[in-house]
């Protein structure tokens, strides 16, 4: 008979619980003086004597624990496996875990579920066989503190994995890199390597390719060396709505763009085969608004790959462009902006004027690398991608290709230039679709003889057709627009034609006043020499 239990043989409920929690109270209390008192060795003896109480000395499983980092060897590639196993174990969340997290960008289809990974052990079964995941180490953190707390504490989690965690306890303080500590039974070592882990990788690929949550990586304001990645700050979900379909291009020029992709990833084998990285180079030139920026958003979009944006003018030394180049991942493409407007990467005997033909002043891009040079560029990344890197693409976009250095423009150099323009009549129908969805309008035909007779962008056009919901409201004032836009371009050439008369007709003027103003001076018309030949009159003599 229990004790205040009356005449029944059984506890009463209340009783039950007062055990349950006094029993618990007394194994916590058990627990936080082993971990505080108890030194890490003995804790180890401890751990393995349960075990074998547990399971008898010869079944005791023999746990082997493998770390798998973020990023690998000392220049900090991203390690694929790693990237992988962040994607595969999304796909092994159950409600009772903590640090669930939800989410939903405008482009997701459907709620993210994403867990801490930090938290806690996330477990696996592959086969016949289990598996325990865990991610420890990087940024000092209240997660990592706590995913600290928990190697501290084998007792309480898996008795039959715990010695594994006690192999090195002083990597598992906050500075270590981030990595996943993967453990099992060591027996099944060479199933976990040549089965498990490319299991994993092809799960993960599946998944990254069905997802279309793109990530848009700036190179600008991180500090490569905070330890939050290898000079690329955190990346945030690429959003930019921009596809094929609603990019207003010509359609011949669309599927080239489209065949093109289409071709390079498809050639994996070719690329190895040839000894050539798989990499594809792109220079997107064309006026401000022709949507050079938008065609690489479609592009990513379409090849589901991240964009890495480098900002030029963030970049301090080789080595922090080199920490820059090995952070980014495969599958992903390198966005290199207004390549022209870098001092460094224009073509030096072109004038440095003030402003463009378009009247944009020139951005001061000034790369703080005194070094860099567009060539040196180009080979780092070559050299770099071609020892580490698949399935990249490098894009490099200008208002002013005559203003780049030629060493860019070389054949060989970028694999294919493309040229977008100003808006003809099928970009414009594609806008009108998108903005208004209209197919088919009496103004279109006058819009597209005015779109003919001027130059007009279309970030213009779609400016205008945001204008209102209702097409006759947008679509007139795009007729005034146009009409607008011809007259002050009439104007504005007509104003031009005028300076350059002024202009030739000062010029002659000039021309005509030398000869005389010599003369006057004293000076020789041919060589400037100020003192005439001795017995030549100074106002008409020549050497
Ligand atoms: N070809 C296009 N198709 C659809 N929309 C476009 C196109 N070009 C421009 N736009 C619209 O104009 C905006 C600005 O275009 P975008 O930034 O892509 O031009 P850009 O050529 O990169 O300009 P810049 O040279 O100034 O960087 C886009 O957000 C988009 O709304």
């Amino acid at each position: 008979m229990f004790p205040g239990m009356g005449g029944s043989s059984f506890p009463s409920t209340s009783m039950m619980f007062q055990y349950y929690a006094s029993f618990t109270g007394l194994m916590m209390m058990i627990t936080t003086a082993i971990n505080t008192y108890v030194p890490d060795q003995v804790r180890i003896y401890i751990v393995k004597f349960v075990r074998n109480i547990f399971y008898g000395r010869k079944n005791a499983p023999n746990t082997l624990t493998v770390a798998i980092k973020e990023f690998q060897g000392a220049g900090g590639v991203h390690n694929q496996v790693f990237e992988a196993a962040e994607t595969y174990l999304n796909t092994k969340i159950s409600p009772t875990m903590k640090g669930l997290e939800l989410s939903k960008s405008a482009k997701d289809k459907k709620v993210n579920i994403s867990v801490n990974k930090r938290s806690q052990y996330i477990e696996d079964e592959f086969e016949d066989f289990k598996l325990s995941w865990r991610m420890v180490g990087g940024i000092s953190n209240s997660s990592s503190a706590s995913s600290n707390r928990m190697i501290r504490q084998p007792m309480m989690h898996r008795p039959g994995y715990s010695d594994a965690f006690f192999q090195d306890p002083a990597e598992s303080n906050e500075e270590s890199p981030t990595r996943f500590e993967l453990t099992f039974d060591e027996k099944h070592y060479g199933k976990v390597v040549e089965s498990y882990i490319p299991y994993i990788l092809k799960k993960a690929k599946d998944l990254n390719d069905a997802n279309t949550t793109l990530k848009l990586w700036s190179s600008g304001g991180s500090d490569p060396y905070s330890g939050r990645g290898p000079g690329v700050g955190g990346g945030v979900n690429l959003q930019h709505p921009s596809t094929f379909q609603t990019l207003a291009l010509d359609p011949e020029l669309k599927k080239e763009i489209i065949d093109d992709l289409d071709r390079f990833v498809r050639r994996r084998d070719f690329y190895t085969k040839v000894g050539k990285a798989w990499k594809r180079g792109y220079l997107l030139y064309g006026p401000p608004g022709t949507g050079k920026s938008s065609l690489v958003a479609a592009m990513a979009n379409y090849l589901n790959f991240d964009v890495y944006d480098l900002e030029l003018t963030n970049i301090r030394s080789n080595s922090q462009l080199r920490s820059v180049l090995l952070g980014t991942k495969n599958r992903s493409i390198l966005l290199i902006e207004d390549i022209d407007c870098s001092a460094e990467m224009r073509d030096r005997s072109k004038t440095e004027d003030q402003f463009d033909e378009y009247g944009r002043p020139y951005r001061a891009k000034q790369s703080r690398n005194p070094d860099l040079t567009l060539s040196g560029l180009l080979n780092f990344i070559d050299g770099i991608w071609s020892s580490c890197g698949d399935e990249r693409i490098i894009i490099f976009t200008t208002n002013h290709k005559d203003k780049l250095d030629p060493a860019l423009l070389r054949p060989g150099r970028m694999d294919k230039h493309i040229h977008l323009s100003y808006i003809t009549a099928p970009g414009f129908r594609i806008l009108a679709s998108n903005y208004l969805s209209v197919e088919e309008h009496h103004l279109f035909g006058e819009i597209e003889e005015l779109l003919q007779a001027s130059q007009t962008t279309p970030a213009e056009v779609a400016e205008e057709l945001m204008v209102s919901d209702d097409a006759n409201v947008s679509l007139t004032g795009l007729v005034q627009f146009l009409k607008r836009k011809i007259v002050e371009a009439k104007r504005l050439k007509e104003e031009e034609a005028q300076k350059a008369l002024e202009e030739e007709k000062d010029q002659k003027e000039t021309k005509d006043e030398e000869p005389k103003k010599t003369r006057k001076s004293g000076m020789c018309s041919k060589c400037g020499s100020i003192k005439p030949p001795p017995g030549v009159i100074p106002a008409a003599w020549e050497c």
